[in-house]
């Protein structure tokens, strides 16, 4: 299962400050050219990562701790070995001193290791290259050893001592640059925000928050270098997430700058052109890129193709997909996972409703449970006659007559079947269930009726199918499977389609970390529905051997492999990277093949530095391959650095800021932040506005225009508070989680007062308003948070699962609500309120206020915090007030508290 093969490492004093690799053939590794040590995680075990000059080594198959001690070995034996030149070759030390007190006299810079090594590397001798070793590490460096050097030398020795330094600098420097930082991109910056500018450590990670202003501040530092000259422009490099980012960024800078944008010499780029150029840049000429890879549809029809071609000529691969589509759509989660019984109730309900790529509706049967919709669609796609729930007459010892509804009915065969909610060992999760299925089986035995039964428990033991298959073919029971197109036809377009996006996410991690068809077979044996995770995984892998074929005959490569050959090209310097600072935006959406570009770009260009800045809670691009974990273990990744936080935001009013910071912190993995904002609260800024639904579905698009009127109305009518040009409109931001949610079709309509524009919540990244109104933000497979995003296919190929239900979904929902400066409006549908309201609400309490569509305040249930309080009468006439979630709440009041429930029902 190792990719990489077998490896040994021979760390010996004998070897004259060399570590010989023994992967094949042996190489031996100079210390002083080893410029860092890394571990990673990948599926299944750990690597150590070596990069030396001009190549990069992984030692892989490794436990977490045994990776763990290969690196502090290492780390060890390299310092061991600069300890040893640095005490027997003192010949040049004096120059060091020199160089030292040379950079450090009048605090002119803030100094980080690179810095001091930069100044000292000039200097000949090999002791000055193991004093400006990038993994020289002063904690080990023997105490005798450390006396005996010059007493600059502290500030290479002694962290406390150049920590000192630092602060000293960084406070000084404040004052200096005052009046710079106070006018700076058109606003006067934070302290947060002008620490993080001085701040130049050899790594550096600014946690931010949302409308925190990141952008000022990455303008901010490339303005403030410069302005120290400490680079040049064309040392310098910027990376975004996309090109209108890059653009935008591009624009600031060189306004800031005061030079036209196309004589800007730093360079901001995505990581498509950055690697795009790379390539070229070496090789003469761009990438052959598949023709895929520019369009964002692209991909998803290159899948589909391939699916096409393989299902034509692999009938392994076709029985297998189609057993997919069919009859795995979804995973079969058990009870245990789900917080309360109502989610659970709510999961298997959704997933049952008609209409929703359920074949069984369209085998004409809406089905009572998830596996009896998986024993229909079964029977659905090998054409098998059947009728669910036949009433029966069945007559007992004493002559009554019993009316029994078997599950499955065969026609054929005159054959009964029913599908027991039975564990392994006989007993069942329902009480008095054991009884009445003995007393059904006796009921058909007396009959003589032919019957067979299937349990819960051969689902669970992946033996379910296979036993239906087999009781019908012993009754000799046609089976006809459905052809390729009557599949096609019959399956919902969304499942195909989310199983073409969870399969482009899959084939990038499978190709970027090599993992191979038993890698994905062993993690498919640890998610909840392992009957279809291991099918998954290997349609999966046959279609990723399709996709790089198809790479290869046309002699193409796309977007991932582009970089690793950029990456490449970059590692073993036949690409001279000329920057020696790296900003990055956006770095919670980094993915592996991304970090490793960076991370090559910077060893690359001794004494070089990276700044990295993002939001973790703003993480939402999982499904595009983004792995948060190299954010929140950026040192592990990149190794010591510098960690500043943004923590004001200048966007939303305190009471949005605030509730919106509490709700993405209840997921325990998110960095605890704390959010101040420079907007007051303004009280019950968030709305909630439930929908009815009496025919079908609520209607969210005619719901969004009423409330845009009347906030054009209203804030017409207040426009003296606003206006401050006689033109001037408010801002209004629609969001929606899917686009089929698009209220305007594309074409958002204009009022007097506010100018309206409606995106999905992932494109409002980045972007402000005044005002948002989110539509339907209620539960269910496709609302928030939307079931169908969590797939746990999804960490049959993420190297570090998350485990907090819906982590992404929350996150996705912070950013949808962090838009807004003055207000939230949340479009509900009534009967199915998002359980994230219910959290907004336990966060906020009374600020958040419940109101009709016309504004009109509605009474909150105080026991469930989603249901209104509503009026319903007795039976007597008498009139009382109950909860319109009723029976999932039964909150009532007006009534004597022990008959409440039973009014409720009769109401
Ligand atoms: N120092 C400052 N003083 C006043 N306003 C500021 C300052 N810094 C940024 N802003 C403003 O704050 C808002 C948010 O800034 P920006 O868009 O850069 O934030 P962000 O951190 O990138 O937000 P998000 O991550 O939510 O997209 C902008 O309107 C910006 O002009």
């Amino acid at each position: 299962m190792f990719p990489s093969g077998k490896w040994k490492l021979t760390l010996d004093p004998k070897l004259s400050g060399r570590i010989r690799l023994s992967q094949g053939g042996d190489v031996d590794l100079s210390c002083l050219d080893i410029v860092s040590i890394s571990t990673s995680k990948a599926l299944l075990w750990h690597t150590v990562e070596i990069r030396a000059r001009g190549r990069t080594d992984n030692l892989s198959g490794l436990s977490g701790d045994a990776s763990e001690q290969l690196a502090a070995d290492l780390h060890a034996f390299i310092n061991t070995h600069l300890f040893d030149l640095i005490g027997t070759e003192t010949d040049h030390l004096l120059d060091v001193d020199a160089r030292l007190r040379e950079i450090t006299e009048g605090n002119r810079q803030y100094l980080a290791q690179a810095d001091l090594g930069r100044a000292i590397a000039s200097v000949p001798g090999s002791a000055a290259a193991a004093l400006s070793h990038p993994l020289l590490d002063p904690q080990l460096m023997p105490a005798g050893l450390k006396a005996s050097l010059p007493v600059s030398f502290a500030m290479l020795t002694d962290p406390c001592v150049r920590h000192a330094y630092n602060e000293a600098f960084v406070a000084a420097e404040l004052r200096k640059f005052q009046p710079f930082f106070d006018d700076l991109d058109g606003r006067s910056l934070s302290d947060q925000q002008r620490e993080a500018c001085i701040r130049l450590e050899d790594n550096n990670l600014l946690v931010a928050s949302a409308g925190s202003g990141k952008s000022a501040t990455m303008v901010g530092k490339v303005a403030y270098v410069l302005e120290k000259q400490l680079y040049r422009p064309d040392e310098i490099l910027l990376l975004a997430f996309n090109k209108s980012a890059a653009d935008e960024l591009r624009t600031r800078i060189a306004r800031q700058l005061q030079v036209e944008e196309s004589a800007l010499k730093c360079r901001v780029e995505t990581f498509h052109a950055l690697g795009r150029g790379i390539i070229e840049d070496v090789e003469g000429r761009p990438p052959q890129l598949a023709n895929w890879v520019d369009h964002p549809a692209g991909e998803a029809r290159a899948i589909e193709e391939i699916i096409r071609s393989l299902v034509e000529t692999d009938p392994e691969f076709a029985r297998l997909w189609c057993d997919l589509l069919v009859v795995h759509a979804k995973a079969d989660i058990p009870a245990e996972v789900f917080d309360t019984e109502a989610d659970y109730r709510r999961y298997v309900s959704d997933r049952l409703r008609k209409g929703e790529a359920t074949i069984g509706s369209l085998a004409g049967v809406i089905v009572k449970s998830l596996q009896e919709k998986k024993i229909v669609n079964w029977l659905w796609l090998h054409s098998v006659a059947f009728d669910y729930e036949r009433q029966i007459a069945v007559e007992d010892d004493d002559g009554t007559v019993r009316h029994l509804h078997p599950d499955f009915y065969y026609t054929l065969t005159d054959t009964v079947h029913e599908h027991f909610a039975l564990n392994a060992d006989g007993t069942s999760p329902i009480a008095d269930y054991v009884q009445h299925a003995e007393s059904k089986r006796q009921a058909y035995h007396r009959k003589e009726i032919d019957f067979f039964e299937t349990t819960s428990a051969q689902a669970s033991s992946e033996t379910l199918l296979s036993t239906l298959e087999a009781e019908l073919a012993r009754r000799a029971v046609p089976f006809e499977r459905k052809s390729y197109a009557e599949i096609t036809k019959a399956v919902e377009p969304v499942v195909i389609k989310h199983y073409h996006k969870l399969i482009s996410t899959c084939i990038k991690h499978i190709r970027a970390s090599h993992l191979t068809l038993d890698m994905l077979l062993e993690r498919a044996g640890t998610l909840h529905d392992k009957e279809r995770a291991k099918l998954y995984a290997r349609v999966v892998w046959m279609i990723t051997r399709g996709y790089s074929q198809r790479l290869e005959e046309t002699n193409r490569i796309d977007f991932d492999s582009m970089i690793a050959d950029a990456v490449r090209l970059v590692e073993t310097g036949r690409y001279q990277s000329p920057y020696s600072l790296i900003l990055v935006d956006e770095f919670q959406d980094i993915s592996e093949p991304r970090a490793n570009l960076i991370k090559a770009l910077k060893q690359q260009k001794a004494f070089s530095k990276v700044f990295a800045v993002g939001d973790d809670w703003q993480s939402i691009y999982r499904f595009a391959g983004s792995d948060i974990t190299i954010f929140t273990q950026f040192e592990a990744n990149f190794g010591a650095s510098w960690q500043g936080r943004l923590e004001q935001t200048y966007r939303c009013n305190q009471l949005i800021a605030e509730t919106a910071a509490r709700f993405v912190q209840r997921n325990p993995e998110q960095i605890a932040k704390s959010v101040r904002s420079t907007r007051p609260a303004i009280p019950r800024s968030i709305r909630v506005i439930p929908i009815d639904d009496e025919r079908g579905r609520p209607d969210f698009a005619q719901a969004c225009h009423c409330l845009l009127e009347r906030l054009d109305h209203a804030l017409g009518s207040i426009a003296a508070q606003w206006r401050n040009e006689p033109d001037a409109k408010l801002k209004i931001l629609v969001l929606w989680r899917y686009n089929l949610l698009d209220p305007f079709g594309g074409i958002p309509p204009s009022f007097a007062n506010i100018e309206v524009s409606g995106l999905s919540f992932h494109r409002a990244k980045g972007l402000e308003a005044d005002y948002t109104v989110l539509l339907d933000v209620s539960e269910g497979d496709y609302g928030v948070p939307s079931r169908i995003e969590d797939d746990e296919l999804l960490n049959l190929v993420i190297p570090r699962p998350e485990t907090f239900a819906y982590a992404e979904e929350r996150r996705l929902f912070y950013v949808a609500l962090t838009r807004a400066s003055r207000g939230v409006y949340l479009i509900t549908n009534s009967r199915q309120p998002s359980r994230y309201i219910r959290e907004l609400c336990e966060i906020a309490g009374e600020e958040v206020r419940y109101e009709t569509i016309e504004g009109s305040a509605l009474r909150q249930c105080p026991a469930c915090l989603v249901g209104q309080m509503v009026g319903k009468r007795n039976r007597d006439g008498t009139v009382f007030h109950g909860c319109n979630q009723f029976p999932d709440c039964r909150h009532s009041e007006g009534v004597p508290a022990q008959s409440s429930a039973h009014l409720h029902r009769r109401a």
